[in-house]
């Protein structure tokens, strides 16, 4: 990785170690002591490396393919993973470029003989590439690229990717068509797409058998989506002319059944190594992980919702409003729930609201597991099967900025908890189950529900006395005269077992439940 990343790190007051070559071994066994892992291609982040990835926050790839990392395993452990999708691709399409231009003119061939001293003049014929139809798998940011630059060179490009849009094709000037169409038409392929289960093998066998006779290929992308014993074939037997791979099914490619077939050239995963580009990626990866780690910012992140840095500061009381009341509804109703809406109004309903019912479930999951943040949270929700909707309300309630989190249970009902922020600033419970209470939400707290009559709170006070536990806030609230009340009663010690069954056995006393709030 280009120096600049260690020094982004270093200047913005992150430590660094630099560990080039580790076996997989050795960075699964000092894995655990860093926060954030900044990475290239050639390092596999596995589920076995993460298991002992205890204090991971983030992991940066400087680049774009994320194949080399396992993300449901880093997302199940609430871990980042970002990539910087943009840094390389002017370079990996002048690769292919590049590459295409070898081919057609056979190049490294012709440089070999000619240092040789053979002046082999009669056996380098080209091909001109004006005229000549380009075929395009994947037209996303690079394949748009090549595009442009292929256009420049009077070529007529052709695409196969089922994300583009019409619209996006007429922009970018080129044809969309079906895979066995671009095999068919195609002078020259170029492959473009993110290596996944759906890309694996696309130039298979039976695709590399539709190609018109006479293609030249080529692989910038990854080495997965070509089957190389086929190719081989179709080189050998001439059907195709040539083939230019910068990637291999297993890297590095110190060895391939390729090497020293007719009409086949390789580089070794050059496709993102010019200056540029790893300055690029280099000061892109370092400045994405200083944002999370130091100020909590996301940016070009695969496994979690954007935040600006700039954003992440104004958002951030809300996190620990949402947090607490998700935390609430989690802890009081647990697996009673079904589904969650989190609404926003006022000045909230001007932010991000992903973030803010990311912390929500993140409270809420928190009362059923460990080790639960905004990443692995919506997962979480999701095998639980528990829905989770967003509203926003532009207009102001009774209080400037709201947050209301409505669970709805198994049985139907729905109850809901609100808060705002006090001075913009310090999280304040608002209402709870329909009842207004204002309370902090702060370190051990009691929730007790009781009937509304004289001689409860004398009879609370003297039981939490009797048992040396301190108050220290105590929020009451009810629905009416004489009918339900509940306290929100925040202490300075966690309560016994044998509290709670005191509480509990006070007259009027209906539910008690022992809460805890960061
Ligand atoms: N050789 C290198 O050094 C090098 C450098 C950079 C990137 N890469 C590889 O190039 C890939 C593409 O990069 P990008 O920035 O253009 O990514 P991108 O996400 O902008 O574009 C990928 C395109 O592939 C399309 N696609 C997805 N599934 C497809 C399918 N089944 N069939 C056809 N098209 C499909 C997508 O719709 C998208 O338009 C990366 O994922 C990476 O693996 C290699
Ligand atoms: O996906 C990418 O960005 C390229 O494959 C670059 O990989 P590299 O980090 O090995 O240059």
């Amino acid at each position: 990785m280009d120096p600049r990343a260690a020094e982004i790190f270093r200047e913005r007051g992150i430590e660094v170690h630099e560990k080039p070559g580790l076996s997989p071994e050795e960075q699964k066994a000092i894995i655990g002591e860093y926060d954030g892992l900044a990475i290239r291609s050639s390092t596999k982040v596995t589920a076995d490396m993460l298991e002992a990835a205890t204090n991971l926050k983030v992991i940066g790839r400087a680049g774009i393919g994320v194949d080399n990392i396992d993300i449901p395993a880093a997302t199940a452990k609430g871990i980042v993973v970002m990539n910087t999708p943009f840094g390389n691709s002017i370079t990996t399409a002048e690769h292919a470029i590049a590459l295409m231009f070898a081919l057609a003119r056979q190049l490294p061939a012709a440089d070999a003989s000619t240092q040789a001293g053979k002046w082999e003049k009669s056996k380098f014929m080209g091909v001109e590439l004006t005229g000549k139809t380009l075929g395009l798998i994947g037209a996303g940011n690079i394949g748009s690229i090549v595009a442009a630059r292929a256009q420049g060179l009077k070529m007529k490009v052709i695409a196969f990717d089922p994300f583009l849009t019409p619209e996006r094709a007429i922009e970018i000037g080129v044809e969309k068509v079906d895979l066995d169409t671009l095999l068919a038409r195609a002078d020259f392929i170029t492959l473009h797409t993110p290596l996944t289960d759906q890309t694996r093998g696309i130039l298979g066998r039976d695709a590399l058998s539709k190609v018109k006779k006479g293609v030249r290929i080529i692989n910038c992308a990854r080495g997965g989506l070509i089957d190389e014993e086929a190719l081989k074939e179709g080189l050998e037997s001439g059907h195709i002319a040539g083939a230019a791979l910068d990637v291999f099914a297993t890297e590095p490619a110190k060895e391939n059944a390729l090497f020293g077939t007719p009409g086949f050239i390789s580089t070794p995963h050059l496709g993102a190594s010019t200056t540029e580009a790893q300055v690029n990626v280099a000061i892109q990866v370092a400045e994405q992980m200083s944002d999370y780690l130091l100020l909590g910012g996301i940016t070009n992140a695969l496994n979690s919702p954007s935040l600006s840095a700039e954003e992440a500061p104004r958002i951030k009381p809300y996190m620990g409003l949402s947090g607490n009341l998700g935390r609430l509804v989690g802890q009081v109703l647990g697996e009673e729930i079904d589904s969650i809406a989190v609404e926003v109004e006022g000045a909230a309903a001007e932010l991000n609201i992903t973030p803010i019912s990311g912390a929500v479930l993140a409270g809420l999951m928190g009362s059923y597991s460990d080790s639960v943040n905004m990443v692995n949270a919506p997962v979480l929700a999701k095998d639980r099967g528990l829905d989770v909707s967003e509203v926003r309300h532009a207009h102001e309630g009774d209080y400037h900025t709201l947050v209301r989190v409505t669970a709805r249970l198994k049985d139907g009902n729905k109850c809901n908890v609100e808060g705002t922020l006090v001075g913009n600033a310090n999280p304040r419970l608002v209402e709870m189950f329909g009842v207004g209470v204002e309370a902090e939400l702060t370190g051990p707290m009691l929730y007790i529900v009781n009937e509304d009559a004289p001689g409860f709170i004398g009879a609370l006070g003297s039981t939490l006395g009797d048992a040396d536990v301190n108050i220290a806030t105590f929020a009451l609230g009810r629905r009416n005269i004489g009918g339900e009340a509940l306290a929100l009663v925040a202490i300075d010690s966690e309560p016994s077992e044998k509290l709670l069954d005191a509480l509990r056995a006070i007259r009027g006393v209906k539910k008690v439940v022992a809460l805890r709030f960061d």
